[in-house]
């Protein structure tokens, strides 16, 4: 077993290709033409071998952190189980994921958050930090345990009610007011219920055409914009789930004009995919919030781009086969998202000259590392960091196969597609969880 490695020619963030050691799980040395010897003047004798990585024309990223993951452990391991989701985190260059409340039981006490903690570090391959949820059971009514969550083992910072919106005012005042003892912060899945009853798609033409009733943009906005009034008037701190619409990129940018402590996360899907879609019937592209217009498109691009955006969370949300192949209107919400979000973002932001790497690494590894208070990931690859890494071929391309993911669950809505960039390896810790685009 190596104790150590060197990685030749990568490029950090996509500057001057250099070489990086790894040694007792930090970044020990960078610098062109490292050799296998033991950095000069140190005093670490090397008993294990050195393995060599050859990285020519690989970029290396800080290990990418995910805000939003589902990994159905406990409850839904039919779908996911927290080793199937953390092998697909690691596979898509992921060294760290927030793990959502909405398991069965729901994460709504200390026990459940510190048994998927554990459940992570026992799986080795991501370090699975649990969402608390807001109210008990997701049901609305009362607020769960904040604190005992947060004391717990699993020290939780992020609290949602996430596939539920907290729309009860008084209680999201609550929550908000709650989390600021411990700088926690509320992810809201901004959903008014009334206006999304049954709703399908995005409401627009061609949702009246489709004959499937409608999600208006509204749903989502009037929500974001009365939590961001509560988060400003409380003096606390609100991010903002899978923001979808033009509309919420405006609200959220005039929240933050106002120095309000509101962050935002946009999925990979809401940056590539539109409604029209949806007039194939495929469940495929069933998804919550739903895929939107082109013009929603342009402006969730742009608003990762200037910053209104935060993060790209990919919502990872896997399902078995049969609740995803039936009709349309009995289909489960969600897509899977760990193994494609990089070469999504890739495709939508970097060859579109709208991000640089440093911003790629920005809004996928430090920003969501500092809003979870994430403190072990989300720092520049630097010499006496955790080497939490992942080396990335930008010039590679692949046609993606559902029955390749490393995922329990089959629900792509890229299958056929050619998409650009892979992930050559992943660290954790000074430990490689991929390697030659395979697990280890
Ligand atoms: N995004 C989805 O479509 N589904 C999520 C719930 C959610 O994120 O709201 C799920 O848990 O399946
Ligand atoms: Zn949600
Ligand atoms: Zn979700």
């Amino acid at each position: 077993m190596s104790t150590s490695y060197l990685i030749k020619n990568a490029r950090i963030l996509g500057g001057e290709p250099t070489d990086i050691r790894i040694e007792g799980g930090k970044v020990a040395e960078i610098a062109p033409g490292l050799d296998t010897s033991s950095p000069s003047g140190s005093d670490h004798s090397t008993t294990g071998s050195t393995t060599v990585i050859d990285a020519d024309g690989l970029i290396a990223l800080p290990g990418l952190v995910d805000l939003h993951t589902h990994l159905r452990e406990p409850g839904r391991e039919d779908a996911e189980t927290v080793e199937t989701g953390t092998r697909a985190a690691a596979m898509g260059g992921f060294t760290a994921v927030h793990a959502m409340a909405n398991t069965d039981p729901v994460a709504d006490t200390a026990g459940v958050v510190e048994q998927v903690h554990r459940l992570g570090r026992e799986a080795g391959y991501c370090d699975v930090y649990p969402v608390g949820a807001v109210t008990v059971g997701l049901q609305g009514e009362r607020l769960a345990e904040l604190g005992a969550m947060a004391d717990s083992a699993a020290r939780v910072r992020v609290f949602s009610d996430d596939g539920h919106c907290v729309s009860d005012p008084l209680l999201m005042r609550r929550a908000l007011e709650y989390v600021k003892a411990f700088d926690g912060v509320i992810a809201q899945h901004a959903q008014d219920p009334r206006l999304t009853e049954g709703a399908q798609m995005n409401e627009s033409e061609l949702s009246g055409r489709l004959g499937l009733a409608g999600w208006p943009a509204v749903a989502e906005e009037a929500i974001i914009a009365r939590d961001c009034l509560l988060t400003a008037h409380v003096g606390s701190r609100l991010h903002v789930c899978h923001v979808s619409t033009a509309g919420s990129v405006e609200i959220v940018r005039d929240a933050k004009r106002k120095g309000w402590h509101v962050t935002a996360e946009a999925c990979p899907h809401h940056l590539l995919l539109t409604d029209e879609l949806a007039a194939t019937y495929n469940p495929i592209y069933k998804v919550n919030p739903p895929l939107r217009s082109a013009a929603d498109v342009e402006a969730l691009r742009a608003g990762l781009a200037d910053g209104t955006i935060d993060v790209v969370a990919t919502d990872h949300a896997p399902h078995p086969h049969e609740d995803k192949d039936c009709e349309w209107a009995a289909a489960a919400f969600g897509m899977l998202g760990l193994e494609t979000a990089l070469s999504i973002v890739q495709h939508t932001m970097v060859d579109t000259g709208l991000l640089d790497w440093a911003g790629v690494a920005e809004r996928m590894s430090y920003a969501p590392a500092r809003i979870g208070q994430v403190t072990d990931h989300g720092q520049p690859i630097e010499v006496g960091a955790p080497a939490n890494l992942a080396l990335y071929d930008p010039a590679a391309t692949r046609v993606v196969d559902a029955a390749d993911s490393a995922s329990l669950s089959r629900n792509t809505p890229y299958a056929g597609r050619e998409l650009p960039g892979r992930i050559e390896a992943t660290f954790l810790r000074g430990r490689p969880t991929v390697m030659d685009g395979k697990l280890v």
